[in-house]
């Protein structure tokens, strides 16, 4: 199960990635916002933030305007470890290495086709597991 989320900046590519998810028979659920009237983006990275750490939801995708505010936002919840990405590289890296489990974009950086591209690439990378690795996330967790 994805949870996803956004403020009325990511809305738009919200629905793009909310397509891809179902063209893909991925399960999601939806934590809004539903429209382009202004609303707070903590709101919405909390939402998912909870889904996630709850286990509810095995991963999250957040979308503001910038992908930042929603990233500070999801990371002050213990156990979330998002990451701002706007290449698949780092979408690949933050998984193997960081085992980030929310995926934060800015809707007003980057298109929606590099988007899609990146969250396929999180979706479809596993955590490496190497030791160095585990040892530095237990450092963030502590
Ligand atoms: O980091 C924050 C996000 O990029 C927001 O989407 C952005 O600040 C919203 O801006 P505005 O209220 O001017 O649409």
């Amino acid at each position: 199960m994805i949870a996803i989320g956004c403020d009325h900046g990511g809305f738009a590519l919200k629905q793009e990635v909310i397509k891809y998810l179902e063209e893909h028979k991925i399960e999601y659920k939806d934590f809004g916002c539903y429209n382009e009237e202004p609303c707070d983006y903590p709101v919405f990275a909390k939402n998912v933030a909870e889904s996630v750490v709850n286990k509810e939801s095995d991963k999250g995708i957040l979308i503001c305007g910038t992908g930042i505010g929603i990233s500070i936002a999801a990371n002050k919840i213990k156990g979330i470890r998002a990451a701002l990405c706007h290449d698949c590289f780092s979408a690949e890296a933050t998984r193997l290495h960081n085992d980030a489990n929310i995926l934060a974009m800015g809707a007003r950086v980057i298109g929606s086709g590099h988007a899609i591209k990146i969250v396929d690439t999180f979706l479809n990378t596993d955590f490496s597991g190497d030791e160095r690795h585990i040892n530095r996330i237990k450092l963030i967790e502590d």
